[in-house]
């Protein structure tokens, strides 16, 4: 039998395809970028037809890069940007307008009826979420409501939604499977994590046909076949999940209490907590971990939405840097911010704070600070809004008698940054660990379609695959870090006043 697997990793900026070997190794990887769409402020959109065709496109070039043919591919998993809605007519299968994604804020006029109609409660207890324009249910009801004849089309049964894993699988077998799988769905905020169930309550309040939902299955499950005319030959979909939960098992979270952060666009802090659903008193939601068999497991998350994004803005916005990489030498020129604290609340601010209308500040500026003080203070906001994340974390441990955590496991493009991984130990006062395979989001894919074609055998055996490649150890005095986290606080509460 083949040994390798192909990863779908569709996330917020790019489509990258990578085939591992069954060390994990990554064999081959190809990636695409494909359009941001900003139609008005605050909305952000993709174009379903480019995700899918950029992702057919690196899927077939890693196959080739890697030497190997599909009937190399022992089988697919599919990770993806989350929450990030698609909305297709059935029978012609194209989309009846540009996926609305994750960041975009259009549905928070829609969020505040729901708050005013009581509904945060249900919300929380059914979907373990809290009412926000980033998850799915406002998104696919603002589509219904202004896209010409969507509303009728949507009651007759003519059209199918699913975030973006279900549209690649419906492309991929050729409109055959109209599927998603457990941690996508818990993000929808139209399912009942508890019972394993669509919430009709939340459906109703929110004016969703049932007709127009995926089925939902595990993460590990055989999902169908590639049609055969794709890759040359049938090539089975075997796992299927949200790109953080894919992440948490790539990164071998198996256990409560084990946890990651992915530093990509933006940061998503997730903590495996079992097979209990726990609710954060936080400012975290709950949400369902990928899961290989009957058993309901769960993660307690953090997401913030601008992590790496701000350096993007530095390149893009401010021109000071012409690449990415370059920010860490431009903050290095600098012993330290100078004072400077940046809140990059560019949409809003997510996890634990959850304000749709904060806005990015500057402050502490003086004489002395120069673009170099503005990048340490962009860099450093990455690691302060990560440690609000676990800071809430411990709040919730020590409520529940939970352990704090111990050490954090990253991943993601920017955790290649040696000093925002210092800076990141630094504040938290734990070990910040990096895996020699930053690549986990793919690879969490990758093991849940091996585990369930036989690539490999169990957790055990992927726990014990999993190697660090550098631990950073905090050095700063602990009064030094909750000083500087009482001023990030404050900076935090500038960016609401108006
Ligand atoms: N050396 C670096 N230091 C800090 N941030 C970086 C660095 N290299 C890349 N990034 C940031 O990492 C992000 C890309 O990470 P990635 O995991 O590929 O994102 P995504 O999955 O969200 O598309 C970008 O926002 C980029 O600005
Ligand atoms: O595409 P990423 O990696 O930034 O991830 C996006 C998240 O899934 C949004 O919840």
């Amino acid at each position: 039998m083949s040994r390798h697997v192909l990863a779908l990793d569709q996330g917020t900026s790019s489509s990258r395809s990578i085939v591992f070997d069954e060390a994990g190794r990554v064999v081959a990887l190809a990636q695409r970028e494909f359009r941001q769409h900003y139609p008005q402020p605050g909305w952000v959109e993709h174009d379903p037809e480019e995700i899918w065709q950029s992702q057919l496109a690196t899927a077939r070039e890693a196959i080739a890069q890697a030497g190997l043919t599909a009937r190399d591919i022992a089988a697919i998993g599919i990770t993806n940007q989350r929450e990030t809605t698609v909305v297709w007519n059935r029978r012609t299968g194209q989309p009846v307008c540009n996926a609305i994604v994750w960041q975009d804020r259009r549905g928070e006029p829609l969020c505040a009826r729901l708050r005013a109609d009581g509904l945060e409660e249900t919300v929380r207890r059914s979907t373990g979420l809290v009412i926000d324009p980033y998850f799915s249910a406002t998104k696919i009801r603002w589509i219904l409501d202004h896209v010409n004849g969507a509303h009728l089309a949507a009651a007759q049964g003519e059209l199918a939604f699913g975030t973006v894993d279900s549209w690649l699988i419906w492309k991929l077998t050729g409109g055959r499977v109209h599927a998603t799988d457990v941690s996508n769905a818990s993000r929808t905020m139209l399912y009942d994590i508890r019972h394993d169930v669509w919430d009709h309550e939340l459906l109703a309040a929110l004016h969703v046909p049932d007709s127009l939902l995926p089925q939902v299955l595990p993460s590990s499950h055989a999902y169908g076949e590639t049609e055969p005319g794709l890759f040359g030959t049938p090539i089975a979909i075997a796992g299927v999940a949200g790109d953080q939960q894919a992440a948490l098992f790539g990164q071998a979270c198996f256990e409560p209490g084990l946890a990651k952060n992915t530093y990509g666009t933006g940061c998503f802090m997730l903590m495996h907590t079992g097979e209990r659903f726990e609710r954060s008193s936080n400012g975290l939601v709950s949400t369902a971990a990928a899961r290989c068999g009957a058993a309901r497991e769960y993660a307690m998350e953090g997401s913030v939405f601008i992590g790496g994004a701000v350096v993007q803005w530095l390149r893009d916005g401010l021109q000071a840097i012409r690449a990415s990489g370059e920010v860490q030498a431009l903050a290095e020129s600098v012993p330290d911010a100078g004072g400077v604290m940046f809140v990059p609340a560019f949409t809003g601010l997510g996890a634990p704070y959850w304000n749709a209308d904060a806005r990015g500040t500057i402050v502490g500026l003086t004489r002395g600070s120069t673009v170099a003080h503005i990048a340490r203070a962009a860099l450093e906001s990455i690691a302060f809004q990560s440690a609000a994340l676990l800071q809430a974390m411990a709040r919730d441990a020590a409520t529940q008698g939970g352990r704090p955590l111990s050490e954090l496991r990253v991943d993601g493009g920017a955790c290649v940054n040696d000093l925002l991984m210092q800076f990141q130990a630094d504040l938290l006062g734990i070990p910040v660990v990096r895996p020699q395979v930053t690549e986990t989001t793919a690879l969490g894919a990758a093991y849940l379609a091996g585990l369930g074609v036989g690539v490999w055998r169990d957790r055990a055996e992927i726990a014990a695959l999993w190697q660090a490649e550098r631990r950073f150890l905090p050095t700063l005095a602990r009064e030094r870090a909750d000083e500087l986290m009482a001023r990030w606080e404050r900076a935090v509460r500038q960016t609401v006043a108006e």
